[in-house]
């Protein structure tokens, strides 16, 4: 049965091949539900141009463009196509940097006259707003940092887009500065339109229920005038929009005359799941997957406990060992990494994985937040990048590691001054030596050296560069033989156990002098979680994986968000008087937002499925569920 059901939907790949004609392009729409196989679609798809058609892109210099969600995304799909030169793919944001790059004038316009708009915006606020409040002062410098920014526009030659940067610099433009402009641009510049054309004939989007609605709509623009020449091929669900920034109706703004292939079969998920998320969007809009014929039947369970339960992590190791004798699968228990857990924010995740010291200030501050969830944040390099992997080397006694840490980010060993050091050059390579000599012995004197120690230490013996977020911790920049005084330097500087205020806890530096407390073996399971190599994600982190064991975490409380409720989409809260009104007049609710988060997570389980929820009323939730016939009764087990 296994070929048939690999073939179930083979229609639909055939209407794309046949839509990806060069000659004769057609846009096109793939909207299906999750599993069905839109990303392997979308690698056939270009698979077979590259076959058909890649001498005739290649002799007319031009690529196939794919836009996906995520780096790991736009990594998987590269290597499944072989790093293939004829076809580009990327982030959003890097490609819309690849096509604004270099329009310097353009680029300085449009941020006068955006900064202008967004002063006089906050202007208008604070002539409303009562002097003397926090929400004051804040507006008044926020309108002071873009009035500079303005005034120093004229200087700047050069504009850089740096995601990963350590620095950010006044030439530096943010991630949503390079979507809306590109947005623009699009909207109002032939000439980009017509490059944009001329790059990538054809362009296909990956996720595309998620891709910003200002960027979607230029895009649909750009189709819309170009039909004949411009290929835009969809890949998503409409159930899977998980982010604010997608458009909203975006399925009834696609015009009449594109292709609309359909998939029906649901390739990841045992038919106990695929049944569960077929009744979890019914309330929404009724589309139906069938399971592959040759699909297990799959374990779903919904745990539900007291939302006061105060060792969640011990209840949650505990749900694990009943899901193996349940399931009968040892992995279950074979250590956290068979199982996948996600929690709806990753506050939660650091608290059960371990780094929340570290984490929690940092992310605490609105400004900083992208970069620290990402790993590209000011600061945050050093140690990731530099001193975790060169403490690594030197644990693993790997010479050959730590020497190439060295030479590649340490001011040490740089090649000038090498270059300067002429037959002195021993000295420097016995300095560098014993500056990581002294690094290991940091390590291993105590159990996890503190943050703060470890940055006094490198700073103390210039082992890499210090990043400006992290001088204002740094005691003394003067070489410093001492161990014990390195150290030292440091806890003169920091006011330990003393609590900040408010202002400060919310400020960058205030929000790392905490962080700097915490201890490295923090740095090593941020940096697992934040390259998605840990056992923890969020409920939104996930979209587009699949994993064998999936335990999903619901905790409102612990959450504290107001976007998602999964206490009124489980029928434990009644509706706010905001959500009827907003049923009322159409618009998205609260439980539309939390029902397309739960179906997203269920769906990544390609075996097993544990649904831990911590709820205000246990008994309410299990009557409910099983009145809306979602989970058997059997399959529910109330933990108290
Ligand atoms: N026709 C097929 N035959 C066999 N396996 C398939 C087929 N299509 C997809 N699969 C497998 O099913 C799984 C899901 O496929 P894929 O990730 O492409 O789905 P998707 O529609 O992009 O999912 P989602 O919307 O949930 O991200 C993958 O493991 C894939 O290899």
């Amino acid at each position: 049965m296994g070929t048939d059901d690999d073939n179930y939907d083979a229609e639909a790949d055939k209407t794309i091949m046949a839509c990806l004609d060069l000659a004769k392009p057609r846009s096109f729409f793939l909207y299906a539900g999750a599993g069905s196989g839109k990303t392997r679609s979308l690698v056939n798809a270009i698979r077979a141009i590259c076959r058909d058609q890649g001498r005739h892109l290649s002799l007319s210099g031009r690529r196939i463009g794919v836009i996906t969600y995520t780096n790991s995304a736009c990594d998987e799909i590269k290597q499944r196509l072989e790093f293939d030169p004829r076809v580009e793919v990327s982030t959003i944001h890097s490609f819309a940097w690849s096509l604004i790059a270099g329009y310097d004038t353009d680029i300085r316009q449009w941020l006068d006259q955006n900064l202008l708009n967004e002063i006089a915006e906050l202007q208008v606020a604070q002539a409303k707003g009562r002097p003397g409040t926090k929400a004051t002062s804040d507006r008044a410098r926020s309108i002071e940092s873009k009035q500079r920014r303005r005034a120093s526009l004229g200087e700047i030659r050069r504009f850089i887009y740096s995601p990963t940067g350590d620095n950010r610099t006044r030439d530096a433009l943010s991630h949503a500065e390079v979507i809306m402009m590109t947005s623009d641009f699009l909207g109002t510049k032939n000439g980009l339109r017509k490059l944009l054309m001329s790059r990538f004939p054809i362009l296909l989007i990956d996720e595309s229920q998620d891709t910003n609605r200002g960027l979607m709509d230029a895009l649909l623009g750009v189709q819309a005038a170009n039909q004949t020449r411009f290929c835009l091929g969809l890949f998503g669900d409409t159930m899977q929009r998980i982010y604010a920034d997608g458009k909203v109706g975006l399925a009834e703004a696609i015009p009449p005359d594109w292709s609309r292939p359909v998939k029906r079969m649901n390739h990841r998920c045992p038919s106990r799941v695929v049944d569960l998320i077929n009744k979890v969007r019914m309330d929404d809009d009724g589309q139906m997957q069938h399971a592959r014929s040759d699909a297990a039947k799959g374990v779903v369970r919904l745990f539900v406990l007291p939302e006061t339960t105060s060792e969640k992590s011990h209840a949650e190791a505990e749900i694990a060992r009943s899901m193996s004798q349940i399931t009968g699968d040892p992995d279950w228990v074979a250590g956290t990494d068979a199982i996948k857990t996600l929690a709806l924010e990753h506050l939660m995740s650091a608290r059960r994985f371990g780094f929340e010291s570290f984490f929690a200030p940092l992310y605490a501050v609105p400004r900083i937040r992208t970069g620290i969830l990402d790993g590209s944040g000011a600061g945050i390099g050093l140690f990731t990048r530099e001193i975790l992997p060169l403490t690594q080397a030197l644990a693993a006694g790997d010479r050959f590691a730590s020497a190439a840490i060295i030479r590649k980010s340490s001011p040490l060993l740089e090649r000038d001054q090498l270059e300067a050091a002429g037959e002195r050059q021993l000295d420097l390579l016995r300095n560098a030596k014993a500056a990581c000599d002294g690094l290991h012995a940091l390590c291993t004197k105590e159990d996890s050296p503190s943050l703060l120690a470890l940055l006094n230490y490198v700073a103390s013996r210039k082992l890499f560069t210090i990043p400006d977020a992290l001088l204002p911790f740094v005691a003394s920049t003067e070489p410093d033989d001492s161990l014990e005084t390195g150290v030292g330097h440091g806890d003169e500087n920091h006011a330990h156990g003393k609590a900040l205020d408010d202002e400060e806890a919310k400020s960058e530096t205030g929000a790392w002098r905490l962080a700097l407390d915490a201890t490295l073996d923090q740095i090593e399971r941020y940096d697992l979680y934040v390259r998605g190599l840990s056992p923890f994600d969020t409920h939104q982190g996930v979209k587009g994986l699949e994993f064998p064991r999936v335990m999903v975490i619901v905790n409102d409380e612990e959450a504290r968000g107001f976007l998602f409720s999964y206490e009124k989409l489980f029928g434990a809260k009644e509706k706010s008087k905001t959500d009827i009104d907003n049923e009322a007049a159409g618009k998205e609710t609260t439980i539309e937002r939390t029902r397309r988060l739960f179906y997203v997570t269920c769906s990544r389980a390609k075996q097993s499925l544990a649904i831990v929820y911590y709820s205000s009323s246990p008994s309410v939730v299990r009557d409910a569920m099983i009145e809306r016939g979602w989970f058997e009764p059997d399959e529910i087990e109330i933990i108290s």
